[in-house]
């Protein structure tokens, strides 16, 4: 079935009110490649004001707490992005697995909590090089999404349109190593049958994004790669002059 191809931005902890020029130049771009979505997920502190100076384009945060408010020191949740005009939000990201050590079941919990308040969801997960090496990619890439993949209310709310997969091989996130276009068909083919297993018919309508390195230079022959349906893109997002060539592709394949 077709899918429209997604492009995520992840500004990770980068921006401030300086380059809302960017974002203005961004979704310019996104505005006329009307077949494509196209999101930056900001820092927390950036994204009203983006929302305030760039209309017509989608902003999310990066990780959400998956209750609605209470006594949790630094953290966001969704009605508060709701609140500063986000749509969506990123949960689950392995810069947050590692450094914030989240569980599989936590960032269900967030997927959940997100989708049920009415945000879109882009769902991650991810081999480390030892997993991949040791030859055991895609079973822990299947486990992981099993064990976090949202259930519940919140999710037959929310599935399929509001809620995607970003395969992100740790070892290829800001290395400028990209995985090959056949470690990347094998892993999302193998997730795509995860999602019709858990969801049925509607598993064929999540999209599945690739993440690690996406460039201007690689991004034509990742999204020629079936099941891959966009990508999260980190370091190339921080500008137009990166992210736009992206977009472009992304809408060329369409
Ligand atoms: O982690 C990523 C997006 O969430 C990928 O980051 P890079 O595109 O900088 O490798």
């Amino acid at each position: 079935m077709a899918r429209r191809k997604y492009v995520v931005g992840n500004w990770k902890m980068h921006g401030v009110s300086a380059d809302i020029l960017e974002i203005s130049g961004i979704a310019s771009a996104a505005a006329e490649s009307s077949n494509v979505d196209v999101a930056l997920c900001l820092p927390a502190t950036l994204i009203e004001r983006a929302v305030r100076s760039v209309s017509g384009f989608s902003f999310g945060g990066q990780d959400v707490h998956q209750e609605a408010k209470g006594a949790h020191t630094g953290c966001v949740s969704a009605p508060m992005l709701l609140d500063a005009g986000a749509s969506l939000t990123i949960v689950g990201h392995s810069e947050r697995r590692a450094g914030q050590c989240e569980t599989d079941q936590q960032v269900r919990a967030k997927a959940e909590s997100a989708l049920g308040a009415g945000l879109d969801v882009i769902l991650c997960i991810g081999e480390s090089l030892e997993v991949r090496e040791a030859g055991q990619a895609l079973s822990t890439v299947q486990a992981q999404l099993d064990a976090s993949l949202p259930h519940g209310e919140g999710a037959a709310a929310g599935v399929p349109a509001k809620f995607a997969i970003a395969y992100e091989p740790m070892w290829a996130i800001g290395t400028g190593k990209v995985a090959s276009t056949a470690d990347i068909r094998e892993m999302h083919s193998a997730l795509r049958e995860r999602l019709v297993a858990a969801y049925g018919d509607a598993g064929n309508e999540v999209r599945i994004l690739y993440g690690g390195s996406v460039s201007a230079s690689n991004a034509s022959e990742i999204f020629a790669v079936d099941d891959v349906d966009g990508a999260l893109v980190g370091g190339a997002s921080l500008t137009a002059e990166k992210f736009v060539p992206i977009v472009i592709a992304a809408a060329s394949i369409g």
